[in-house]
Parts: structure tokens; C-alpha cells; sequence
């Protein structure tokens, strides 16, 4: 199954969650092993979401030497990764858990390693489980984006969703 990134025509109704953070608060880590979030992954982005406003969320992330892809700049995949992270947690801010069905982005600017980057994300839209987020990304000194991407999670039970995966996933606050 695939499907691109088109907005629907109505959302359904959402609402923040009543156990989201506050804006300005951390999402909990989800598995201290994720290599996006986890604080003990190794080679992990290090990643951490912070709530904002309704149904917005913001996180940095550094561009290390490690993340390298052309000379200088940071590899595409590593960005994508951190978009994938950033995206997926920002459904958490309703109250939905999800994996990734569909992710794109747009690369717009060279991103140099030693930078730090400022994401900002929104829950868009839902549609029956799918929930739709679009992220933009900028260097700490500029307001142009260099980065941007969009996004289909679709809704999982996460117990149901990982039960057979969950030895391996022991850490894991499901
Ligand atoms: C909880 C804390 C999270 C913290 C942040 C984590 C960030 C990282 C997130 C990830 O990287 S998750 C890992 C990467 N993703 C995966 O491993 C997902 C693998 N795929 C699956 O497990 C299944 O394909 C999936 C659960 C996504 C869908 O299977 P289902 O059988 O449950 O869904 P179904 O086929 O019934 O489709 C339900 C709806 O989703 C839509 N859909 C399914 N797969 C899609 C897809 N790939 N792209 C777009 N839409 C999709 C589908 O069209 C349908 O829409 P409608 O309601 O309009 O009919």
C-alpha cells in the first residue's frame, strides 16, 4: 500500500490530548534504545520533541561530524530519519500512536555539519487512522527553510502492533 501525501478535503475532528505536555515540555522517550529518541542508542540522533501550541510540536538536533554524507554537509538519510522522528511523535500531541506509512521530503539547502537544526511540525489533518504531519526544518541563524517534509502515520494499537516483536523490544513503554 502506498499513497502520497494529499490533504483531505475535511479532517475529522481532533483534539489535544488532556495528557499531551504543556507547551514548551518534553515527550517522554518512548524506548530509551530508539535510534531516534533514545538517550542509550548508539550512533542514535538524540532527538527530543517538545509540545507546542495545539497541535504543534518543535525539536533541535544537532548535525554531527558522524551524520556526514557530501563533504561538509549532512547525508539525506540521516536527515530523513530525523523528520521521521519529529514527524511521528507530533500525532502523540492528540493522543494517537502511530508508524510511518508514508514520508517525504524536500531537500532545499545543503545542511552543514556543525549546524543545528530547528524543526517545526503540525498534525494537519486525520482521516478515519490516517494522521497527516508536515514539518519544516531551518538553520539556527536563518528563517529560510532548508528543509521541509510531509507525512501519512496511520494509527496503531500498539500492543497488538509490536506483540510479536516485544522481547526484542523489552524497554519499550507500551
Ligand atoms: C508511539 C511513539 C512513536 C514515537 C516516534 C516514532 C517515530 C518513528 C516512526 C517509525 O519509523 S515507525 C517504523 C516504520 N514504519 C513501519 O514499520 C510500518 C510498517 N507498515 C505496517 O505496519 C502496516 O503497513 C501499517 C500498520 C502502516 C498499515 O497496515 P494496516 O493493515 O493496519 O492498515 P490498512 O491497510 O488497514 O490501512 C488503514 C488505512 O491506512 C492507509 N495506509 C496503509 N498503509 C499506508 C501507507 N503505506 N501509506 C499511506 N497510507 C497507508 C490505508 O489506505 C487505509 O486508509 P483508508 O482509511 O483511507 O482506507
Amino acid at each position: 500500500m502506498s499513497t502520497n501525501f494529499s490533504l483531505p478535503d475535511v479532517s475529522d475532528p481532533m483534539e489535544r490530548h488532556p495528557k499531551a505536555p504543556a507547551p514548551g515540555d518534553p515527550f517522554r522517550l518512548h524506548h530509551d534504545l530508539c535510534h531516534g529518541c533514545g538517550v542509550n542508542a548508539p550512533g542514535g540522533l538524540h532527538v527530543t520533541v517538545y509540545a507546542g501550541e495545539g497541535f504543534t510540536t518543535t525539536a533541535e538536533m544537532k548535525v554531527e561530524e558522524w551524520m556526514l554524507g557530501g563533504p561538509g554537509v549532512i547525508h539525506g538519510g540521516v536527515l530523513t530519519a530525523a523528520f521521521d522522528e519529529v514527524l511521528g511523535t507530533t500525532p502523540l500531541i492528540i493522543g494517537v500512536p502511530v508508524v510511518t506509512g508514508h514520508l517525504e521530503v524536500d531537500f532545499l539547502k545543503p545542511i552543514p555539519i556543525g549546524s543545528t537544526l530547528h524543526f517545526e511540525a503540525e498534525v494537519a489533518a486525520k482521516e478515519r487512522r490516517k494522521v497527516f504531519v508536515r514539518a519544516v526544518a531551518r538553520l539556527d541563524d536563518s528563517d529560510e527553510p532548508v528543509a521541509t517534509a510531509s507525512a501519512i502515520f496511520i494509527e496503531i494499537d500498539l500492543r497488538k502492533h509490536y506483540a510479536k516483536y516485544y522481547d526484542s523490544a523489552s524497554q519499550s513503554r507500551l
